[in-house]
């Protein structure tokens, strides 16, 4: 089922400088999309319009579901990890239910957030501060966090920056069991391990290549069905996917 379409889509922060051009996507319920391309390409630009954060200029994106079924695990979300805050008050900070008590959370709020650290492998950790738990561990726990509102699909920027590749497996293979329930789109630049999980792949420097991973990995050798970032990328028709922004 499709669940967002954008329609020849621009988008320019100032007048006369577009940082997304005639932008085409289709997003169906059970995708895991992978977003890739060079540092200022537009990649998180176009997270932003689907969540409507901002309005497109030129086009048009419908949306077949509620924005609030659209879940947000933005970039940088290490930041203020110094902060004294349990995984699980974490978690909390996302829940939208309406029975907040005057005081702190009600019995509802506090099951379904131990419900979504659950999911994500992390209920043991539900007390350790944020701070104390491993890049990979808090990721979860934000992951966790954008869980509470059920969403239909979810949006990770970058989220397994400055995570190591134990960890990185980690927080894929959660999004690959989540992906059976709920669509998956990740910007990243971890595209070796990316695409071992999506099975589509936008390709965003101003302009959107859309690529059906399925049919691109028939082509090209794999070992222990691990692709080849070389193959890959000669598929897709790179040579890299960093620091080859053209420049209006
Ligand atoms: N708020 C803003 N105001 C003006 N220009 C912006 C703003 N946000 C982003 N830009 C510019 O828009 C372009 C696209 O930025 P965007 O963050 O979408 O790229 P990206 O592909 O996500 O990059 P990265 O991989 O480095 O995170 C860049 O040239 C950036 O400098």
């Amino acid at each position: 089922m499709e669940i967002l379409n954008i329609k020849d889509l621009s988008y320019a922060y100032k007048e006369n400088y577009k940082v997304l051009e005639d932008i085409n996507l289709t997003i169906n319920n059970d995708d895991f999309l992978a977003i890739i391309g060079p540092n200022g390409g537009g990649k998180s630009t176009l997270l932003k319009l689907i969540l409507g954060l901002l309005k497109p200029q030129n086009g048009k994106i419908s949306k077949n579901i509620k924005n609030e079924l659209i879940g947000y695990v933005p970039q940088n979300t290490n930041l203020n990890i110094d902060f004294p805050i349990t995984a699980l008050e974490v978690v909390l900070m996302g829940h939208i239910g309406n029975k907040k008590k005057l005081f702190g959370y009600s019995k509802e709020d506090i099951s379904c957030a131990m419900h979504s650290l659950e999911k994500v492998g992390m209920s043991d950790f539900s007390n350790r501060r944020i701070g104390d738990l491993s890049g990979g561990q808090r990721q979860r726990v934000f992951i966790a966090r954008a869980l509470c509102a059920n969403p239909k699909v979810m949006l990770l920027d970058e989220p397994t920056a400055s995570i190591d590749v134990k960890g990185q497996k980690e927080v894929y293979e959660l999004l690959k069991e989540l992906n059976k329930s709920i669509c998956i789109v990740v910007v990243s630049h971890d595209i070796s391990v990316l695409l071992n999980y999506a099975n589509n792949v936008a390709h965003v420097n101003k302009n959107l290549v859309y690529h059906n991973l399925e049919s691109i990995q028939k082509d090209i050798h794999t070992v222990d069905d691990h692709l080849c970032e070389v193959e890959l990328l000669k598929a897709l028709g790179k040579t890299q996917v960093c620091c080859d922004h053209k420049l209006q």
